[in-house]
């Protein structure tokens, strides 16, 4: 049973308190499902809303970093306890707002509770190294500082994992946060604040903003007083981004798109390979990151293998993801669905064959949705849109290859470098994908989705700016190395 109240009206939280937008404003979020369905109204926030925020992450600066990592940690198990006790609500919130299916909402935000818990047990972890020192009267040893005020931008198809995998280290490690979400998740990033608040963070340590990404977003690149950003969304934004904040000085970490390849070797397991490039490729209506776009198949398996995914794509229940029979939900924005329909018309325009989908469904009871049908083409070539270009949807792109050799090629010959998975029993395959495969992620026997909190996670090429998030690696962004020598 869920508490979640449609058409509530949120607010900024800034200073310990929920403010509206200095102008008033507000937008609805609407439901990707039902276009006529309010979740709720957002503040439309401006520069001087984000103003306030950085002032009081500023002001909470100086007494949170000098709490220690275990106090700190206390609140963070305090907002984990919260946010299970809320995870119902949270997740209908996650449902309503951005179209997954409740079980994968449900889901992202227990893992949130998991990230919560996990960084909450690093504020008891060690902080430095000692150094031998070439004076044998001193002591040298390293510790690590926050940076101050980090700005976390974050995108709508993880609302509630994202934003904690980014808030949740920079706290621990002593820095305060203004957290702008994706305008389109805004009601769930309001709910998962609420947790925060219910767990007694002391005013200004985590703030919100709610506003555009034209406004909020760049004003807190460029803001002087912001230390750090750690953005995650797509590349055009994100370069954007990184050359502000390097303009100024600051530190930033860039998470971003992705073309992901799995690789079906003639030795695979067919049914466990459909079954991964379904759930890769399908499952979030495509919007993950690390989603399987491109399936590279052994020209030997490669009927068989088209033959058992058509058979799949064909039973996919498409619906609104708070109906229990639903196994892919629509597009999270009208936005988006246009986009994939776009790829989607490029994709036969450029020549590639069309095997399944290609079409919004007709069914009358998702007219009013942003739904698109699960996708499948063949007779794709490198060199084509949507063999290029990340599409953020539930399209998959079947490319047969003589070889091994030449599938885990034509893998690396894309731009980005996020997420790879091969089929295969063979370890010397196995092997060779692990050495010559440009991923941040490679999985083997496993779909490319599929992040573990405690593991580094990020990409290569244009994935990222070649950061990693997550795991112990998070401290490698949120805090700076300080030597110390120490002499009686
Ligand atoms: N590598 C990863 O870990 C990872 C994880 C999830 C999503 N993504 C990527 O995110 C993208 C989808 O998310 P999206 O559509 O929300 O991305 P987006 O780039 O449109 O938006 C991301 C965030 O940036 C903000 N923004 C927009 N314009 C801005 C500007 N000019 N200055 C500063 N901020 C601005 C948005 O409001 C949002 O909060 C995909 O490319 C996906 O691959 C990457
Ligand atoms: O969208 C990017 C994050 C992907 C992720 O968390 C996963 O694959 O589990």
């Amino acid at each position: 049973m869920s508490a979640f109240q449609l058409e509530q009206t949120y607010n900024n939280f800034i200073n310990g308190e929920w403010v509206k937008a200095a102008s008033g404003k507000t937008e609805p979020s609407i439901n990707p499902a039902n276009r006529n369905e309010v979740v709720g109204h957002v503040p439309a926030s401006g520069v001087e809303d984000l103003n306030q925020a950085v002032a009081a992450a500023k002001a909470a600066a100086k007494s949170w970093r000098r709490l220690t990592g275990a106090e700190r940690g206390n609140f963070l198990f305090q907002a984990a306890n919260v946010l299970e006790r809320r995870a119902n609500e949270v997740a209908e919130a996650m449902t309503r707002e951005m179209g997954k299916t409740f079980p994968e909402a449900k889901g992202e935000t227990m893992r949130g509770v998991a990230i919560l818990r996990y960084y909450a047990g690093e504020g008891m972890r060690k902080t430095g190294d000692v150094i031998p020192s070439t004076d044998s009267e001193a002591l040298m040893f390293t510790t690590r500082v926050p940076l101050g005020v980090v700005g976390v931008i974050a995108p709508w198809n993880f609302p509630v994992a994202i934003p904690i995998w980014k808030a949740a280290p920079a706290l621990i490690y002593g820095n305060t946060v203004v957290l702008k979400p994706a305008q389109e998740t805004a009601v769930t990033a309001a709910k998962v604040l609420e947790c925060f608040e219910e767990a007694g963070l002391p005013a200004g340590v985590l703030n919100l903003v709610c506003g555009k990404g034209s406004v909020i977003g760049s004003a807190l690149a460029e803001h002087p007083d912001v230390n750090g950003i750690t953005f995650t969304g797509s590349n055009e934004v994100g370069k954007r981004v990184g050359a502000a904040v390097l303009a100024r000085g600051a530190k930033y970490q860039l998470e971003m798109g992705g073309k992901n390849p799995v690789i079906i070797a003639a030795d695979a397991d067919l049914d466990l390979a459909v079954e991964g490039t379904i759930s890769g490729g399908l499952k979030s209506t495509g919007q993950k990151c690390t989603a399987t776009s491109r399936v590279i198949i052994e020209r030997k398996v490669y009927d068989a293998f088209k033959e058992k995914l058509l058979a799949k794509v064909e039973e996919i229940r498409l619906g609104d993801g708070m109906s229990g029979g639903s196994w892919m939900g629509p597009c999270a924005s009208e936005g988006q669905l246009n986009t994939v329909l776009s790829y989607i018309q490029k994709g036969q325009d450029e020549g590639a064959v069309l095997l399944a989908g290609g079409n919004r469904p007709d069914s009358p009871e998702l007219a009013e949705g942003f739904y698109v049908q699960p996708t499948v083409f063949e007779g794709v070539e490198s060199h084509m849109s949507i063999a290029r270009e990340e599409i953020f949807g539930p399209v998959l792109a079947l490319m047969p290859v003589d070889s091994i050799e030449k599938a885990i090629a034509l893998a690396n010959d894309s731009d980005y470098g996020l997420s790879a998975s091969i089929y295969t029993q063979n370890v010397g395959s196995m092997l060779s994908f692990i050495r010559d495969m440009d991923a941040g992620l490679v999985r083997i026997n496993a779909e490319t989705a599929g992040v573990e909190l405690q593991a580094p996670f990020g990409g290569m090429k244009m994935s990222s700016s070649h950061s990693r998030e997550q795991g112990q690696a998070a401290i490698e962004f949120f805090t700076a190395i300080k030597t110390v020598f120490v002499k009686s």
